[in-house]
């Protein structure tokens, strides 16, 4: 017998981001009660969203909803990843890089719209060392500041900020050997990051021509950022334009195998891990349903938003 109401589980993270989720419940009610059945359902501790959407995919639910950021989104959508549950994003994180790449509104009411509409899309997910990750994934100064950030009470761009300067001046490139059929690199680094989405999030874009559903990363390596580079890569990052810096170099493939000199950190979506010193990294072509606005394009570079986004970070 079909079921007449769709089954939607809506995860909220009380702990992501900085701003209050106390409207969410209210908000998710406007979604139709003939039409759907919303479950609410609180995190309470690390990786309880991961439990709830098991749990979701055995009940056979339709969509499965995670109020979050990127961290969240991962422990979500990492289940539903190869079903035909679909995920939902409301962005209630900090950095919210796959929402902004998805053009998902950060604005709670505007969200709750893109769920209303229904509209799918199937979106590519990387796998690194059997983990899996949407944005992006990475060895080098990102991975250190991800680590850094772990151990931080606050959450928001402060807390990033701090945890980027506390990195910057300890650290110490490592050599990394990169093979994939698309091209070879091996050299000190100060990073290097497959990224599926084209920012970090922030808007912080490391690889703005990734596209998420080519079934390829683009590998973007950073060889160097010295302290009279870091404004100049700052601007580049937010503004789109990491392709002019000098020190990056750029893989676009579906696999590759990262050598590097010891075990150690690596991040996937922002989330610190340690792994093995070698990390075999692949994409899976449109591997995720996910609910997205009528139009996925991305926005072409326009100047206000550039301005915008440099006030933000100031
Ligand atoms: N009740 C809880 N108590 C403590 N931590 C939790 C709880 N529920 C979830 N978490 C953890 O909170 C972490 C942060 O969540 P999330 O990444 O969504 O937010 P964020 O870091 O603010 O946003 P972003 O990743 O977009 O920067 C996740 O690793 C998740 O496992």
């Amino acid at each position: 017998m079909s079921r007449v109401k769709k089954k939607i589980y809506a995860i909220i993270n009380p702990v992501s981001g900085t701003k209050s989720k106390k409207e969410v419940p209210d908000m998710l009610a406007s979604i139709d009660a003939h039409k759907y059945d919303v479950h609410l359902l609180i995190t309470g501790y690390e990786g309880h969203a991961t439990q709830i959407a098991l749990d979701a995919v055995k009940e056979n639910v339709d969509c499965v909803i995670a109020v979050g950021g990127d961290g969240t989104v991962n422990e979500v959508a990492k289940v539903l990843i190869d079903t035909n549950v679909v995920l939902g994003i409301i962005p209630s994180g900090s950095g919210n890089g796959l929402a902004r790449d998805l053009n998902i509104p950060l604005n709670l009411k505007k969200a709750v719209e893109i769920i209303k509409e229904g509209v799918v899309s199937q979106i590519d997910y990387g796998v690194a060392n059997g983990h899996i990750f949407f944005c992006t994934c990475g060895v080098g100064f990102d991975a250190l500041v991800s680590e850094k950030a772990l151990n931080q009470s606050s959450r928001g761009k402060l807390m990033y900020a701090k945890s980027m300067l506390d990195v910057y001046v300890n650290f110490k490139p490592e050599r990394y050997k990169i093979t994939t059929p698309d091209g070879n690199f091996d050299d000190k680094s100060f990073l290097v990051t497959c990224a599926n989405a084209s920012q970090y999030g922030y808007n912080g874009f490391i690889a703005p021509d990734a596209n998420m559903q080519d079934g390829k990363m683009n590998i973007a390596i950073l060889k160097s950022v010295l302290p009279m580079n870091i404004p100049q890569t700052a601007l580049q990052l937010v503004s789109k334009n990491i392709g002019n810096n000098s020190n990056l170099v750029e893989i676009i493939t579906s696999e590759a195998l990262i050598e590097r000199e010891s075990d150690g950190v690596m991040h996937l979506d922002g989330n610190a891990i340690q792994t093995d010193k070698n990390i075999s990294v692949k994409i899976v072509k449109q591997g995720l349903k996910v609910l997205v606005p009528r139009e996925i394009e991305k926005p072409a570079f326009d100047a206000q938003s550039f301005l915008t986004n440099i006030t933000r970070w100031i």
